[in-house]
């Protein structure tokens, strides 16, 4: 399949997913925070409200696991060796690379994802209070972050937190060895044209979107510095591939359900958008830049919101408010559990937590209509009857890791919208 992403929103063509595992139970309450969670999870419960999404994704579009191919990945002995060598070295267990050569493919998948547990054979390690010698990936099933698709390639991600780094060497030893993928990937951690890169580089794909061909939104603040947003810029300006435009969207630090653009700002639709009303709109407002990349001319000036910008593009998006117009307190309480970070499978078709009943309705005040995953799983419905629909999926315990459904998915292919 060619990689190919130029919306938010075109038909569906090929996602990549990770559906969690005991990586997701492997915390305490006292580490939870380190793993980037805002509470513990309970597996079986989270297993059966991600079966609702992962069943969905598989009635539309092609399904790939990153279980599967990672595993499949390392059957290459060259691939393995690298990706074993990538992990070592940035995680500082050297010593670690041969022993984990030595595992199978499908245990060494499993080493990787769900962790390698500290072995009590020195003073160091018996007095350790650390569980793990290599973490958990806690956050593997938040398949967004790590790698994004733009255009025909795919931009790996420079993690904010080192307990995620491993995630983005696995999605690019995917990326440029499995068959199943044709794309080339820009790693921004590595110099372009002998340039070093800053050290401050951080890029994650919660905080990108291309909007269209040729418009990008990025979100800038915990996870994404602005010296990853100047990467992106010199890598389009590398392209020389006419004009591009970038609009990017400061964010507030606090609280933590802000750390991504795609937390208070998704599209649902060719007309509309879904918005956290008080950080896109509101008073005290952080900063909406506009920067126009023409081959090497860079021209950069303030904007007064995301939707404004967007619309001197001729994208005129209608918002639609997070947690529902009238009760700030429903905003803030939606928002928080991820009620703005929508999943569009197809232009004004997305899927979402069932939990956000005020967001929901506001969609349905739009005209869309609310369908449950599991009647589309079961066949009782058909996602392609309706004109405009939002799927709903219970999420109780997924969003206490943090994210909802545009979080858990990671498109590879669209089809071109009809704007
Ligand atoms: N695209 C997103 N909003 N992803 C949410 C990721 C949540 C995850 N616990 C983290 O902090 O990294």
């Amino acid at each position: 399949m060619q990689t190919c992403i130029n919306s938010e929103i075109g038909k569906l063509e090929g996602v990549v997913i990770h559906t969690p595992g005991s990586e997701v139970e492997n915390m305490t309450p006292e580490n939870a925070e380190r793993a980037l969670y805002s509470d513990i999870l309970n597996l079986s419960i989270a297993s059966q409200e991600y079966a609702q999404l992962s069943g969905v994704l598989k009635k539309i579009a092609q399904v790939f696991e990153v279980k599967q191919l990672l595993t499949e990945v390392l059957e290459n002995p060259e691939a393995k060796m690298q990706l074993l060598k990538d992990i070592c070295t940035h995680e500082r267990t050297p010593g670690m690379e041969e022993k984990l050569a030595a595992k199978s493919s499908s245990e060494l998948t499993n080493l990787l994802i769900e962790g390698v547990v500290l072995e009590r054979n020195n003073l160091t390690n018996y007095l350790s209070n650390e569980k793990f010698l290599m973490r958990p990936l806690h956050n593997l099933f938040f398949t967004r972050d790590s790698a994004m698709g733009m255009n025909e390639n795919m931009l790996i991600g420079r993690m904010a937190n080192p307990v995620r780094e491993r995630e983005t060497l696995i999605m690019e030893a995917i990326f440029n060895h499995h068959p199943a993928f044709e794309t080339k990937t820009i790693n921004p951690e590595k110099p372009l044209h002998g340039i070093p890169v800053d050290a401050k580089v951080t890029l994650e794909g919660g905080d990108f979107q291309v909007i269209r061909e040729d418009v990008y939104v990025i979100g800038t603040g915990m996870r994404t510095s602005t010296q990853g947003i100047d990467a992106i810029i010199e890598h389009i300006k590398d392209q020389h591939r006419g004009v591009r435009h970038l609009i990017v969207q400061e964010l507030p630090s606090t609280p933590e359900s802000f750390i991504h653009l795609d937390m208070v700002f998704t599209c649902l639709n060719t007309d509309a958008c879904m918005v956290y009303e008080p950080v896109v709109y509101g008073l005290n407002r952080h900063k909406t830049i506009y920067i126009r990349i023409d081959n090497n001319k860079v021209t950069i000036n303030e904007q007064p919101n995301i939707p404004e910008a967007l619309k001197k593009l001729g994208i005129d998006l209608k918002p639609i408010t997070c947690g529902g117009k009238e009760d700030l307190w429903a905003q803030e309480r939606e928002q928080w559990h991820s009620g703005a970070n929508f999943f569009a499978f197809a232009p004004g078709k997305i899927i979402g937590y069932e939990r956000n009943v005020h967001t929901l309705n506001e969609l349905s005040k739009n005209g869309f209509e609310i369908v449950r995953a599991s009647d589309v799983i079961d066949g009782k419905v058909n996602v392609q009857d309706y004109k405009k629909c939002v799927v709903t999926i219970a999420g109780s315990e997924l969003a206490r890791g943090g994210g909802g459904a545009r979080c858990m998915t990671m498109p590879v292919r669209r089809a071109e919208v009809n704007w």
